[in-house]
């Protein structure tokens, strides 16, 4: 469904030193540098995949999603969408896609949130019957059939940004391009936002590629993600394998039936805490079993629980190291 081949993109950009002196030079003899926001970048897609695109700020997403859905010109390489080559924005391509920018809005402020589907019905030529149809379905699975005769204005966060996703999927396209579709939304709205869009993928059998910061989103939603770190993709391939490569350890806590010294536990891994009877531990992949089985005839315990350390510090990790 989408097929991207060494796409670059450079932004050509003015130069300017401080100062008068340096205004005045900048008049009479302008300096430009030039940004590899995308480089050389090539992936492909399958149609009804769900895939994370992530990346720290900067490392060139936007650009990638602008150059997929033809609002700006690659500077280099192929990409082709539905079969389509998005910067010649024909109307076929454009009843195929949408792009949803978290921080952007496309429904009209001050008019009900129907007005707006109204005007966008228009655009894509389709009947009332369609626009009711379609209308009374989305707004049915996000839950949001009371807001639509609201002005924008008096929706709450989450319910704009449902409302945005309905106003962006009323020509029920086949890919999803989202930028940060729950930025700024609280724990609820985010996971109803993230319900939503797992089940129009299935039921549409659409293909989304997603960008965001929240890695609740990137979990919930996508087995696959593509990482990119300036300009450059570091990785494509599945979440869980990358989580398992960038993160050999695994913390452990036990539940002990009576409190013991640090000195008597330190020898099971590298010891976190000791409070009361409950220890915590960090211990390597490559020796949790023999760990556990250690702690488990040396002690006598009530519990013992293994948890994953959390995904934002293993992809803090992965950025900080800037490749795979
Ligand atoms: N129109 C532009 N002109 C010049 N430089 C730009 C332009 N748009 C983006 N850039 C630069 O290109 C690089 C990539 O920016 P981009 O917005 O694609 O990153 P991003 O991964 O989406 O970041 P974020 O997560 O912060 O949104 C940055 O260095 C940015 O400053």
């Amino acid at each position: 469904m989408i097929t991207v081949d060494r796409l670059t993109k450079h932004y050509t950009v003015p130069v300017k030193q401080p100062g008068l002196r340096g205004t005045l030079t900048h008049l009479l003899q302008r300096q430009y540098r030039t940004i590899t926001a995308v480089n050389e970048v090539s992936f492909a897609i399958e149609s009804g995949e769900i895939v994370g695109f992530l990346g720290p700020n900067g490392a060139g997403k936007t650009t990638a999603l602008k150059m997929l859905t033809g609002l700006i010109h690659p500077s280099g390489g192929q990409v082709q969408v539905a079969g389509y080559v998005p910067f010649r924005r024909e109307p076929g391509f454009l009843r195929t896609i949408t792009l949803v920018m978290g921080q952007k809005q496309q429904l009209l402020w001050d008019l009900p949130t129907m007005d707006s589907l109204r005007i966008n019905a228009a655009v894509y030529g389709l009947s009332d019957r369609e626009l009711r149809q379609r209308v009374g379905e989305l707004a049915e699975m996000l839950a949001l059939e009371r807001q639509l005769s609201q002005p924008v204005r008096k929706l709450s966060l989450g319910e704009r940004m449902k409302a945005e996703l309905l106003a962006a999927l009323l020509h029920h396209p086949k890919v999803l391009f989202l930028d940060e579709p729950t930025l700024g939304l609280d724990v609820n709205a985010q996971s109803s936002v993230r319900d939503f869009l797992r089940e129009y993928n299935q039921h549409f059998k659409a293909t989304v590629l997603l960008t965001s910061h929240y890695m609740a989103d990137i979990t919930a939603l996508c087995r696959r993600v593509l990482m990119i770190y300036k300009g450059q993709l570091i990785y494509d391939g599945s979440l869980d394998a990358l989580l398992e490569r960038f993160s050999p350890c695994r913390e452990v806590t036990v539940e002990l039936t009576a409190g013991y010294p640090a000195s008597d536990l330190e020898p099971y891994g590298d010891l976190q805490s000791v409070d009361g009877h409950i220890a915590h531990f960090i211990v390597p992949q490559e020796t949790l079993t023999q760990t556990i089985s250690k702690l488990l005839a040396n002690f006598e315990i009530v519990d013992l629980t293994v948890t994953d350390p959390p995904i934002e510090d293993v992809i803090r990790r992965v950025f900080e190291a800037g490749t795979v």
